[in-house]
């Protein structure tokens, strides 16, 4: 079967956040995450989460660069959602390759939904003998099904509990690169 197109759906979606609003949200959090690591003899573990997470780790980083924050970076790939607008299993498609033992690992990712991917990610990293695992969203679904105990330190946004879309997150694969965050209509 073929996937449903984004072109026929972006038209009745509605603009959550536009581009200008991401952007002063993702200064905001370059803010406060400069003044946790500034200090430190070593620079974090900037470990991006992929698909999703690209557009907007990218856009963090250059503002903590900006702000004379230095990051090393890796990325890994666990995805639950696999183009579905609904999540399942996770699935590992790719391992971060930097010894995490002792580090200071700070997650970053384009949402918080429910939870799941965050805290097995999160669980994985603290399994490598990280010194801290922290987390970035640039988004977070508000609901009540999150897994207990999962939150992220730096958030950028809210939105809706409905399927999202844009900067960085998929509509059945397309639709990752559009500069704003679109939910699809109810
Ligand atoms: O909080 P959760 O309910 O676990 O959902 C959040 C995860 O879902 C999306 O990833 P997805 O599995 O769609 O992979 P992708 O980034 O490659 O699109 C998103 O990038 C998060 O990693
Ligand atoms: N694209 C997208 N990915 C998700 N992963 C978890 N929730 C969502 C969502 O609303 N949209």
């Amino acid at each position: 079967m073929n996937a449903p197109r984004l072109a026929d759906v972006l038209g009745d979606a509605d603009v959550i956040h536009d581009r200008a609003a991401l952007e002063a949200a993702i200064d905001t959090m370059a803010d406060a995450i400069h003044d946790d690591y500034a200090d430190d003899e070593r620079p974090p573990l900037f470990v991006t989460i992929m698909h999703g997470g690209m557009p907007f780790a990218a856009q963090l980083a250059f503002a903590l660069g900006e702000r004379g924050l230095d990051v090393e970076f890796d990325y890994l790939h666990a995805t639950r959602y696999r183009g579905n607008i609904s999540g399942s299993g996770l699935a590992w498609l790719h391992r971060p390759a930097t010894p995490m033992t002792g580090r200071r690992v700070l997650l970053v990712d384009d949402i918080l939904d429910e939870g799941h991917t965050l805290k097995a990610v999160g669980r994985w990293c603290e399994d490598q003998g990280a010194a801290e695992v922290r987390v970035a969203v640039l988004a977070v679904k508000v609901h009540d099904r999150c897994v207990d105990g999962v939150c992220a330190n730096y958030v950028g946004v809210e939105v809706p509990d409905r399927y999202v879309f844009g900067y960085g997150m998929d509509f059945h694969e397309q639709g990752r690169n559009l500069p704003a965050i679109y939910a699809l209509a109810e």
